[in-house]
């Protein structure tokens, strides 16, 4: 079904020119860690790339995990089931993508994953403005042979002031089927707000012809495990730009909420949430406050000494 439903889009960084062979020219960030990607599915090519990491840290111990569900869409304004329907932010969506931005501002960003809607795309370029690190997200395209032909770096300084943004479907929203653009108020008053409740909450009762948080969960956590653990494995810090059910589905593997847990989970548009993991393990931290709250930098020894390197970095 979600084959018919969504066209995979290869996705990752293969030929993008991001690459590890960066010298090690900084004062502050003076090492640099290269990682390969050696996974290969159907409809992604993560593979053989090095992508340099900018900060010192020990990578084996700790890295961030940084999820944001988008901004206010224009649907959630006029209060429509959106699903898969791509549409853009609000003006609120704007500024609370910006927002974000200033919370997560001092927490490193090696990668970003984002769905492939614009909602989420513009709410992670968005909050990168205000990153303290000054890189330039990058979208990686790898739709094809041309795609990742003509969008080529050449320039190793230019690829160290980037970040690559990989996009993939499997993070999108969940399919809600034959909900998609309707009123939810309306839907409510039509079927009854018991059953519309079920189909929004409930874990594995789908709406009509969509998909169940069940079945989101699926294609959203094997996405996770495939393509996003292994880079924090790796030491990478990243940053999940999705969606409601597709980040309640990875936030229920992060935690370990059961089925029943799950159901109750609300995320707010544009709160970004931090994990650290370390050891095989993943400590929810919250939602950042933001760089001038005390005590901030003190989540974990790295992001401490993160923080005292910006701080050397700036004028
Ligand atoms: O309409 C949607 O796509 C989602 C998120 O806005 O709605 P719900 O809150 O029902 O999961």
């Amino acid at each position: 079904m979600m084959a018919a439903t969504f066209k995979c889009q290869p996705t990752g960084l293969h030929g993008s020119g991001i690459d590890a062979s960066a010298p090690r020219s900084s004062r502050n960030f003076g090492r640099f860690y290269s990682m390969r990607f050696a996974c290969n599915t159907r409809c992604n090519t993560l593979r053989h790339v090095h992508t340099p990491l900018s900060i010192s840290q020990d990578s084996s111990t700790e890295s961030s995990l940084i999820l944001i569900r988008h901004g206010e869409s224009l649907w959630n304004e006029k209060n429509l089931f959106t699903g898969c329907c791509d549409v853009p932010l609000t003006q609120r969506g704007v500024e609370e993508a910006i927002e974000a931005g200033k919370r997560i501002s001092y927490i490193p960003v090696d990668m970003i994953f984002t769905s492939a809607l614009i909602r989420a795309q513009m709410t992670a370029m968005l909050a990168m403005t205000q990153h303290l690190q000054k890189k330039i997200p990058i979208i990686i395209h790898n739709e094809s042979e041309e795609a990742t032909t003509w969008t080529r770096v050449y320039s190793e300084k230019t690829t160290k002031q980037s970040i690559p943004v990989i996009t993939a479907w499997e993070l999108n929203e969940r399919m809600y089927g034959e909900l998609q653009g309707l009123n939810k108020q309306e839907t409510a008053e039509r079927y009854g707000k018991e059953k519309v409740h079920e189909w929004r909450r409930s874990f594995d009762i789908p709406p009509p012809k969509g998909e169940s948080l069940e079945m989101c969960s699926q294609r959203a956590v094997a996405y996770f495990k495939h393509f996003i653990e292994p880079q924090l494995k790796s030491g990478k810090h990243v940053m999940v730009a999705a969606h409601g059910n597709s980040l309640r589905s990875i936030i229920m593997y992060l935690d370990r909420l059961t089925s029943q847990e799950v159901t109750t989970l609300e995320l707010s548009t544009g709160v970004p949430l931090l994990y650290i993991y370390t050891e095989g393990k993943y400590m929810s931290r919250g939602s950042p406050v933001g760089p001038t709250e005390a005590g901030v930098y003190a989540y974990t020894q790295s992001l401490a000494v993160y923080r005292q390197q910006l701080d050397e970095m700036l004028p």
